[in-house]
């Protein structure tokens, strides 16, 4: 129940969080974007302007900003420092475990390769660790399922290389990209090639009502997959009525977890407000579902945002919400070792916080 003596946005704040769903283009904030202005030596009103979706705007808008952002995030120099302030960022959020995803890009103009753009991220996790930072960061390579099979299939082969080649920094691969083009069931031999080569697999899925792509993907990939499902706003039964039971039965049975972005939802028009997020729906059936950003800097949300919505809604207090982040560690895709420091960090927490028996 809410605790009214306390305050829940600077509790919230304080928790440590695990951040499962961030993309690198749509995280910057808009302090790091008039900083890279002025380092370029542009009008900074000019270049922050209309970068942020400030009102709910059908989805297509977004990805027309998306287009805009790759605009300016096109050289070596401005992944790493895009990388290195969104970890920056996130870890002053008090996120302790970060699983960043992005989608690597080929960029002739500025001599950008996807081998380079995925590089420079894991250069720019690696000096963030030497400067102590305290959080754990993990890459995930995306597909742009605008792209097509091919480069999806060569975005694996970057994300295997890599995963050996940095012992595990990153280790998996995200499914994006607009939900109305193409058909994700084309991508199912792609998804199960990853998952042979022990890649976890993140997959927007179901953000619009895709019954029959969704319905086949999880079919296909619930049995091998270790996988979770971004978004998954059209999976429930609840809301899509007789007929659909196989996607929320797939769901539960195999337990797969589902990323929670409401503020994203919200301001792209797939959800009306936060009392009709289906966050609610598989939180009371305990399914493991975890709030994230998707992007912070595009829906100028924090994670203590999500956070606070959420537990204003719902009537989240303290112990709630401490409750409710250890059940999050279960879905991040490092292993044990990680997810006990994790739940350790959050025991400690709630001890100073006197908050007991967790
Ligand atoms: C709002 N819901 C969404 N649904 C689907 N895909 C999304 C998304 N938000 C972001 N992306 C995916 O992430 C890319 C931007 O980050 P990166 O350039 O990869 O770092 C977008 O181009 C899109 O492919
Ligand atoms: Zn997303």
């Amino acid at each position: 129940m809410a605790d009214g003596s306390i305050n829940i946005d600077d509790f919230c704040h304080r928790l440590p969080k695990v951040e499962l769903h961030a993309h690198l283009n749509t995280s910057y904030s808009m302090k790091f974007l008039r900083e890279l202005a002025r380092h370029n030596g542009i009008a900074e009103e000019d270049f922050v302007q209309d970068l942020c979706l400030k009102e709910a705007k059908p989805l297509d808008e977004g990805f027309a900003l998306f287009v805009r952002l790759h605009q300016i995030f096109k050289t070596e120099e401005a992944i790493y420092r895009l990388t290195c302030s969104v970890i920056k960022e996130f870890a002053e959020d008090n996120v302790k475990y970060l699983e960043l995803r992005s989608t690597p890009k080929m960029i002739p103009e500025t001599g950008m390769t996807r081998d380079l753009y995925m590089q420079t991220m894991v250069r720019a996790v690696k000096d963030c660790e030497k400067e102590g930072l305290d959080i754990t960061v993990r890459l995930l390579v995306s597909i742009d399922r605008r792209h097509g099979v091919e480069v999806a299939r060569i975005a694996v082969d970057l994300a295997d290389k890599l995963m050996q080649s940095t012992q595990g920094l990153v280790l998996g691969v995200d499914f994006s990209g607009d939900p109305k083009v193409g058909d994700a069931t084309d991508f199912i031999p792609v998804f199960l090639d990853a998952a042979k080569r022990g890649l976890k697999l993140s997959l927007h899925l179901a953000e619009i009502p895709l019954y029959e792509e969704t319905k086949n993907v999880l079919q296909a990939c619930c049995r091998s997959c270790t996988m979770r499902i971004g978004h998954g706003t059209f999976l429930h039964r609840y809301d899509l009525g007789k007929g659909h039971e196989e996607m929320e039965d797939i769901v539960l049975q195999w337990k797969i977890p589902i990323e929670a972005c409401v503020t994203s939802n919200i301001l792209s028009k797939t959800v009306d407000c936060p009392g009709t997020h289906h966050f609610h729906y598989w939180h009371s059936k305990q399914h493991p579902v975890i709030l994230c950003t998707d992007g912070k800097g595009a829906f100028g949300c924090s994670l203590t945002d999500e956070y606070s919505k959420v537990a204003k809604e719902f009537g989240f207090g303290k112990r709630d919400l401490l409750a409710y982040a250890l059940s999050t560690v279960d879905s991040i895709f490092e292993g044990d070792q990680v997810k006990q420091r994790l739940r350790e960090t959050m025991r400690v927490f709630g001890q100073k916080e006197s908050i007991n028996g967790l």
